[in-house]
């Protein structure tokens, strides 16, 4: 029988140049763990409202959150409400919903609200999009405070390019409108926000002194973009990145938590 080993001698997959810079990062001052989370607590599913964080993740996270001198966020695409159905955060953890355009510090934050305007546009956009999905199998919708997503990871390949096409053929010129394009989706917003913004807000809120972000998916390069020097970015998943290091999977997120904690703790002497 092989004996079980402790949370210090369990391999890591994860590179000793990245093992490197957890132990340099955890030593600051005020840490900041901010994550996305499809793609990157959780693995892509084909329901958005069946994603759920990878346990040892989530473990992880929650662990970090329960220290002095460390800040737990989560950066998601995902409305708020979304984000909270699928993730379960700490009650601590600060929130970051909408590519940043929706914000929650705690009790009383101040929710998003539309002008009639905007509103209406949506309405419109919404109208748009249904006419798309009727007409490509396996396409649906999903709606958020202030965007309408197309989601198209259940359609045919061929089905979906020209869902997208359509519906970027249709809104990309629309004053007002802000299209994004993400794993299988394409959303189009009324309100104009991006990751960076988010992480920004995120660090000035927090104090952080440096900032640990990893995430998937093209949205997140914004916040990779907006990290600092001293700061940790780190891409999961094999596409395009300007992040200084890559991990394969969520899965490997879980290692990348779990030194973090590890190294968090001994700064901390806790
Ligand atoms: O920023 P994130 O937390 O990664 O959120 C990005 C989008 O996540 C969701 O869509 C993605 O995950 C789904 C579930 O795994 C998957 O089916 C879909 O193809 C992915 O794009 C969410 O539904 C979107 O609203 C978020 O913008």
């Amino acid at each position: 029988m092989t004996p079980e080993l402790s949370p210090e001698q369990t391999p890591l997959s994860l590179s000793p140049d990245l093992l490197e810079s957890v132990r340099g990062i955890a030593a600051t001052e005020h840490l900041l763990v901010a994550m996305d989370f499809d793609g990157t607590m959780s693995p892509l599913v084909d329901h958005a409202a069946d994603a759920r964080a990878l346990p040892r993740s989530a473990a992880a996270f929650a662990a970090l959150t329960e220290l002095p001198r460390t800040t737990t966020a989560l950066i998601s695409g995902r409305a708020l409400d979304s984000l909270r159905a699928v993730a379960f955060p700490p009650e601590k953890t600060l929130l970051v919903g909408s590519h940043g355009a929706e914000v929650w510090m705690g009790p009383g934050s101040a929710k998003l609200e539309l002008d009639d305007d905007r509103r209406e546009l949506l309405a419109g956009v919404r109208r748009e999009l249904e006419g798309i999905v009727e007409a490509a199998p396996g396409t649906l919708l999903e709606d958020k405070p202030a965007a309408v997503v197309l989601h198209t990871r259940l359609a045919a390949d061929d089905v979906a390019v020209d869902a997208v096409a359509a519906a970027r053929a249709v809104l990309q010129q629309r004053p007002g409108v802000f299209l994004k394009s993400g794993n299988r989706v394409l959303e189009a917003s009324v309100v104009h926000a991006s990751k960076g913004e988010g992480v920004a807000f995120l660090r000035q809120a927090s104090g952080a002194t440096a900032t640990v972000f990893a995430g998937d998916d093209t949205t997140d390069e914004d916040a990779l973009a907006n990290l600092l020097p001293g700061d940790l970015g780190v891409k999961v998943g094999l596409d395009f990145t300007q992040a200084q290091f890559r991990i394969e999977a969520p899965a490997h997120v879980a290692e990348l938590l779990e030194a973090l904690l590890r190294e968090r703790k001994r700064a901390l002497g806790v």
